[in-house]
């Protein structure tokens, strides 16, 4: 087994009983094995068929971006600056209506490499041609839940054949690519799977054991017409549809009542922060301090590159902290710590890898990032936590482990071809335009 090790590095482990410390950290394997401070025992020194020198760095979990479409950095500054119904209706669909395989697997490859050189190690992604999205996931060393988006306004034959493929693409890669792939069931939202869709999803969830992920109560007209049409707001339809009878992932929850907020703490839904995308969508502000109070488990996403621009977790971590404090006039709405574990923990916690990732400490998998803190914008050495959060960005990441497998060193991708990557997405891109 392999066994390698870190030294002289800052470590922000995201764990109460060690939080910060300089010193070093082993693996073997796919995990971490050992850590402390100081000097690393000469025993592991020894031992090790690689010693890093992680002077001026930091080291932290890596990042897990709960809510995407990877496949959408094809569509990226497409259509800017819309509200979601027409981006969605008028612009996003009818070029999604044209992709082919090779082009989810092309604009998810090219999400994969710009989330590795940000520092996310795991992403959930909802979308279509899964089998393409899970090759991309495999050969890039990235960990990944993945879950087959299905869309019910359609013919009912062609309703049954997607739920048989999430189905079918369930029982292929539930755990596969080692371990790191994890599958969900999905339907797209409320407004586009009818009522008796969604109850059939849940069935095959439950048949499955797997969790449940959708979008949910993302604008106030989603909110308005979900009551036009089935005489109840998101949160009550999708209960009463028994969506969260299973583990389950909401992904926005922009407009809740304090009922609302109540019911999914009750229910244990995780909900997904998607700040960015609720802004360029003019969507809102989900009211993530009252969630966080209530006991939900608030995790951030990205959503995708064509409604944010951009697969910058460290975007969303410093948003999320920033954004409630001037909504509430309350600095301690979000703490630094608190948006910083809502990147980490949290995320591990709502994909249901606590214990797994989101943390440093042995027995976890070895999923870390090394932070490049030899800049001026580290500088002075007062509170890393706040550096990370208020003064960080994806850029500043050097270093990228999954598994225990570096895919990123000194900023070199080593397990992608990003040169080849630019190439095809391009070309992807003017076949679709045209
Ligand atoms: C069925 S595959 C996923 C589907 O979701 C669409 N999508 C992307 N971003 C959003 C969003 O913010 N709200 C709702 N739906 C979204 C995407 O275009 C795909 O069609
Ligand atoms: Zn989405």
């Amino acid at each position: 087994m392999t066994h390698w090790l870190i030294e002289n590095g800052l470590f922000v482990t995201m764990n109460p009983e060690q939080p910060v410390f300089k010193g070093w950290l082993s693996v073997e394997g796919t995990a971490i094995a050992a850590m402390g401070e100081g000097e690393a025992p000469a025993e592991l020194r020894d031992t090790a068929s690689e010693k890093i020198d992680g002077e001026g760095h930091l080291f932290l979990p890596g990042l897990v971006n709960t809510h995407g479409h990877a496949a959408m950095s094809l569509l990226r500054g497409l259509a800017d600056d819309l509200v979601l119904q027409d981006w969605l209706e008028n612009h996003m669909w009818p070029m999604e209506g044209k992709f082919t395989g090779d082009d989810v697997y092309w604009g998810t490859s090219l999400a994969a490499a710009e989330m590795i050189l940000s520092g996310t190690t795991t992403f959930l992604d909802m979308y279509d041609h899964m089998d393409r999205v899970a090759e991309v996931v495999e050969n890039s060393g990235l960990r990944a839940t993945l879950a087959r988006g299905v869309i019910g306004l359609c013919p009912p034959d062609v309703q049954t054949a997607k739920l048989e493929e999430a189905v079918s693409f369930a029982k292929r890669w539930h755990g596969g690519a080692n371990g790191r792939i994890q599958v969900m069931m999905s339907p797209h939202a409320p407004y586009t799977c009818p009522p008796d869709y969604i109850e059939r999803i849940v069935a095959a969830a439950h048949e499955l054991q797997l969790p449940l992920h959708t979008h949910m109560s993302e604008t106030s007209a989603e909110v308005a017409s979900n009551v036009k049409d089935y005489g109840a707001r998101p949160v009550a339809h999708l209960d009463k549809l028994g969506l969260f009878s299973r583990p389950s992932l909401v992904a926005h929850a922009v407009h809740l009542t304090d009922e609302e907020i109540a019911l999914l703490a009750e229910r244990g839904v995780a909900v997904s922060h998607n700040p960015v995308s609720n802004l360029k969508l003019a969507s809102g502000v989900a009211r993530v301090p009252e969630l966080l109070r209530a006991g939900v488990t608030v995790s951030l996403g990205t959503d995708s590159a064509a409604s944010n621009n951009n697969l910058d977790l460290f975007e969303e971590i410093r948003l999320a902290a920033l954004l409630h404090k001037g909504v509430s006039g309350d600095p301690t709405a979000v703490p630094a710590a608190e948006a910083l574990r809502m990147g980490t923990v949290y995320g591990a916690k709502a994909l249901g890898l606590e214990g797994t990732v989101g943390v440093l400490k042995p027995g976890m998998k070895a999923d870390l990032i090394g932070v490049s803190i030899r800049k001026p914008h580290f500088v002075p050495a007062t509170d890393y936590v706040s550096h990370l959060v208020y003064a960080a960005s994806g850029a500043d990441v050097a270093h990228v482990w999954v598994d225990g497998k570096q895919l990123l060193r000194n900023r070199e991708l080593l397990t992608l071809d990003v040169e080849q990557i630019r190439y095809e997405a391009q070309r992807c891109f003017d076949r679709l335009r045209a």
